[in-house]
C-alpha cells in the first residue's frame, strides 16, 4: 500500500474515530477519573475484603443496595439507619445473598439528628470490630419545594440532617482514622451539590456545604495520606430518595412521588462507587445523560449552563407540578408521562 493511500485512508478514520469516541463520552455514566478506575483501576474485589465499613442510612435505597454488594466482598458490615426492623431485614438478605456470617454484620440503628448519640455509636463499632476502616456517610433526605413556599424548619432540618449529621459522625470518626493513619471518610453527595436545581433549595445547599466542608477536610489531612476524603456525588438514582423527600412543610409527605424507572439503576451507581473506593478517588460523578453532560457544561461554561438550566429548571417545576416526577420528561410532554 502506498504511503499516499495511508495517509488517505487515515484521514477518513480519523473523524469516525472522533465520532466514535464523542458517542462513548456523551454515553458515559461517571466523571473520566471514574471510567478510567473502572477500566484499568484496582477492583473493589480485591481492595475491600477484610475491611469494617460502616454504612448509615443502610435501610432503603443506595445504602440498601451498598450493604448487598459489601456482603458479597467478605467485610465487616455496620448497618445504620433509624428503623431497626428495616435494618435486620437489610442483614437478613445480606446473610442469605453474600459470603458473611452473622457475627460479620452490627445493626445499630440511630438517628443522625440526634448528635448527642454518634459518640457512642462510634465506640460500640470500634468495640465490635476493633478498627473502623471506612465510613460510608450515606444517610440523607432531599427536598420538594419551592423556597418562597418553604418553611424555614424544612431548611434547618436539611442542614441538620444532610450537613451537620455527616460532618458530626464524621468528627467522631476521625480521631481513631488520625490514631491508625488510615481510613477513608466516604460521603454520598449529589451532583445537587455541584449545581443547583429548582424545588431543592435547602438540600441543594447542604449538598454544596457538604462539599465545602470535605473539600477543606482533605487539605487538613495532607500529613495523613492514609486517609482518604471521598465525595461522591450521583445524579438522578433509583431510591426512595423522593418518596421520603422534605415538602413545604416538616409534617407534609409527597403525595405521589412518580415514575422512578428512568433513573440510573441503584446497583450501576453502587458499583461505580466500590470503584471509587477501591480506588481512593476523591471526587466522581456518577450520572446518566443530560445529567452527567449538565454537571461538565456547569464546570467549564458555567454561563450556558444557566441559560439551559433555566429552560430545565422551568420544566422541572411544570413536571412537578403536573404530578410526575421532577426530573423527568425533560424533553417531551409532562402531561404524556402522567398518564
Ligand atoms: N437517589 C438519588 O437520586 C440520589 C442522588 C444524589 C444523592 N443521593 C444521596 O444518596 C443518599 C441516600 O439516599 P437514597 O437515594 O438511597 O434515598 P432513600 O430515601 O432510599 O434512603 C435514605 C436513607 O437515609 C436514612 N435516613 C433518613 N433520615 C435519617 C435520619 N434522620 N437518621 C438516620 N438515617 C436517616 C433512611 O432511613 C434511608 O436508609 C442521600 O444522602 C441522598 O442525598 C441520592
Amino acid at each position: 500500500m502506498s504511503w499516499e493511500l495511508l495517509l488517505a485512508l487515515l484521514a477518513l478514520c480519523a473523524p469516525l474515530l472522533l465520532v466514535v469516541q464523542l458517542v462513548r463520552f456523551l454515553r458515559a455514566d461517571g466523571d473520566l477519573t471514574l471510567l478510567w478506575a473502572e477500566w484499568q483501576g484496582r477492583r473493589p474485589e480485591w481492595e475491600l475484603t477484610d475491611m469494617v465499613v460502616w454504612v448509615t442510612g443502610a435501610s432503603s435505597g443506595i445504602g440498601e443496595e451498598l450493604a448487598y454488594q459489601l456482603s458479597k466482598l467478605g467485610v465487616s458490615l455496620v448497618l445504620s439507619a433509624r428503623r431497626v426492623h428495616e435494618l435486620e431485614r437489610v442483614k437478613r438478605r445480606c446473610l442469605e445473598n453474600g459470603i458473611l456470617k452473622g457475627k460479620d454484620i452490627l445493626v445499630l440503628p440511630f438517628d443522625l439528628t440526634d448528635r448527642s448519640a454518634h459518640e457512642a455509636a462510634t465506640k460500640a463499632v470500634v468495640q465490635e470490630f476493633g478498627k473502623i476502616d471506612i465510613l460510608v456517610n450515606n444517610g440523607g433526605r432531599s427536598q420538594r419545594s419551592l423556597c418562597a413556599e418553604t418553611s424555614l424548619d424544612v431548611f434547618k432540618e436539611l442542614m441538620e440532617l444532610n450537613y451537620l449529621g455527616t460532618v458530626s459522625l464524621t468528627k467522631c470518626v476521625l480521631p481513631h482514622m488520625i490514631e491508625r493513619k488510615q481510613g477513608k471518610i466516604v460521603t454520598v453527595n449529589s451532583l445537587a451539590g455541584i449545581t443547583s436545581v429548582p424545588l431543592s433549595s435547602g438540600y441543594c445547599a447542604s449538598k454544596h456545604a457538604l462539599r465545602g466542608f470535605l473539600n477543606a477536610l482533605r487539605t487538613e489531612l495532607v500529613d495523613y495520606p492514609g486517609i482518604i476524603v471521598s465525595n461522591i456525588c450521583p445524579g438522578p438514582v433509583q431510591s426512595n430518595i423522593v418518596k421520603n423527600a422534605l415538602t413545604e412543610e416538616l409534617t407534609k409527605t409527597i403525595e405521589n412521588e412518580g415514575d422512578q424507572s428512568y433513573k440510573m439503576p441503584t446497583s450501576r451507581c453502587v458499583r461505580l462507587m466500590l470503584i471509587s473506593m477501591a480506588n481512593d478517588l476523591k471526587e466522581v460523578w456518577i450520572a446518566d445523560q443530560p445529567f452527567l453532560f449538565m454537571a461538565y457544561l456547569g464546570q467549564y461554561a458555567p454561563t450556558w449552563a444557566w441559560w439551559i438550566t433555566s429552560k430545565l429548571g422551568k420544566k422541572r417545576i411544570e413536571n412537578f407540578k403536573s404530578g410526575v416526577d421532577a426530573d423527568c420528561a425533560y424533553f417531551s410532554s409532562s402531561k404524556k408521562k402522567a398518564n
